[in-house]
């Protein structure tokens, strides 16, 4: 095996470099990351190891920790040891109310989010607001996905009603994902290089198009499947799956998993917001409040009452998960309160 092999091997699953580390240490890529440890791929095989001693000092920053879809060089042993992480090219990550408030990383180097929603009972805008949510600011593109087009006829108004409520420029396509010629179309998401992950709820068709994609290449997950406590649990899988068209797809448990925390961030409604900011009264509360701007743009129909439901669902799940957080960390601090953690402390006075 030459070093331009090697290479190319790597350059299949997304790295971008072009020199290998000189000190024979192996590089590859984080596909998995458990209790015990962490599965790397090296574009050819499956490989466990362990972070150096390093990475699991207290004062570590979590988020300098190798993470799923990170590059990293490896030191030989038993286990093989990760000693390194390459800058990362994009962060998907979400706020997490953790032991502290911080950000939870869910994958790196991904070029490509793909949101996918069954055009069937699964069909619902507003999860897949929060989905998008993941990706803000993170250097990766989102896709939203609407499968099952074969089971109605009516998907061009669904599809309208999406445009219309999605940030403009969002790629939406709506497809049936058991036909090969209808799921071309993602290939320009699936380049040679460029890394993706699919994320959906259960039975979104997630593992139909990927099979799709895969073409002859069949994942083994449906006839694995076991059952826990929390229903249908793919026992084995494959994590990284290299596709014909040169992209590939990191699918793991914890990508299939992915739950919204409703501590993703509510950029999304930043009209929202502006609008908030024009209220007479800057503690107001968008009810029955004389100069109140949402409700005024809600009575010309400039915002409509759905998104505004949504934002408002959005905003209290979030405001509960801040407040859990805050009693917890009281009793930690032995009851001395803390500082609000959405700063969103507001004075009562009427704007200048
Ligand atoms: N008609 C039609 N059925 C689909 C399509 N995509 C998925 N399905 C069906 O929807 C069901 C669920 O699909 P899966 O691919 O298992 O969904 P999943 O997202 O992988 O679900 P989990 O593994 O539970 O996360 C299966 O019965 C599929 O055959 C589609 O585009 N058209
Ligand atoms: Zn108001």
């Amino acid at each position: 095996m030459t070093e331009a092999d090697i290479i190319e091997r790597l350059r299949r699953i997304g790295w971008r470099g072009d020199t290998l580390p000189a000190d024979g240490r192996r590089l590859a890529r984080v596909v998995a990351q458990h209790r015990a440890g962490y599965e790397l791929h090296d574009g050819e095989t499956l490989f466990g190891a362990q972070p150096a001693g390093h990475y699991l000092k207290r004062t570590m920053d979590p988020a300098e920790r190798p993470a799923v879809g990170d590059f990293v060089e490896v030191e030989a042993g038993k286990p093989p040891h990760i000693v390194t992480v390459h800058p990362r090219r994009t962060v998907l990550s979400r706020a997490a109310a953790g032991e502290r408030y911080e950000r939870q990383i869910i994958a790196t180097n991904i070029d490509y989010v793909l949101v996918l929603t069954g055009l069937d009972g699964d069909f619902n805008p507003a999860r897949i607001e929060r989905y998008l949510s993941l990706t803000e600011g993170s250097g990766a593109q989102p896709v939203v996905l609407l499968s099952k087009l074969d089971t109605r006829d009516d998907a061009d108004e669904l599809l309208a009603v999406l445009r219309a409520r999605l940030p403009e420029g969002t790629p939406i396509h709506a497809i049936n994902g058991k036909d090969p010629a209808n799921v071309a179309l993602l290939a320009r998401y699936l380049r040679p290089g460029d890394s993706a992950v699919l994320v959906g709820s259960s039975g979104a068709g997630k593992s139909t198009l990927t099979n799709t994609l895969l073409g002859s290449e069949k994942m083994a997950t449906k006839a694995v499947r076991s059952h826990d406590s929390r229903g249908r649990h793919t026992t084995t899988y494959r994590a990284l799956l290299q596709l014909p068209s040169g992209g590939c797809l990191i699918d793991t448990p914890g990508m299939r998993e992915l739950k919204l925390t409703g501590e993703e961030n509510l950029d999304l409604f930043a009209d929202i917001d502006a609008l908030a900011e024009q209220c007479r009264f800057a503690d107001c509360g968008h009810g029955s409040e004389p100069g109140c701007a949402v409700q005024a743009a809600l009575d010309s129909g400039d915002l409509s009452a759905e998104r505004w439901r949504n934002y408002l669902k959005l905003r209290d799940e979030r405001e509960e998960q801040a407040a859990t957080l805050e009693a917890r960390l009281r009793r930690q601090r032995g009851g001395r309160p803390v500082g609000r953690l959405h700063g969103s402390h507001r004075d009562t006075r009427e704007r200048e």
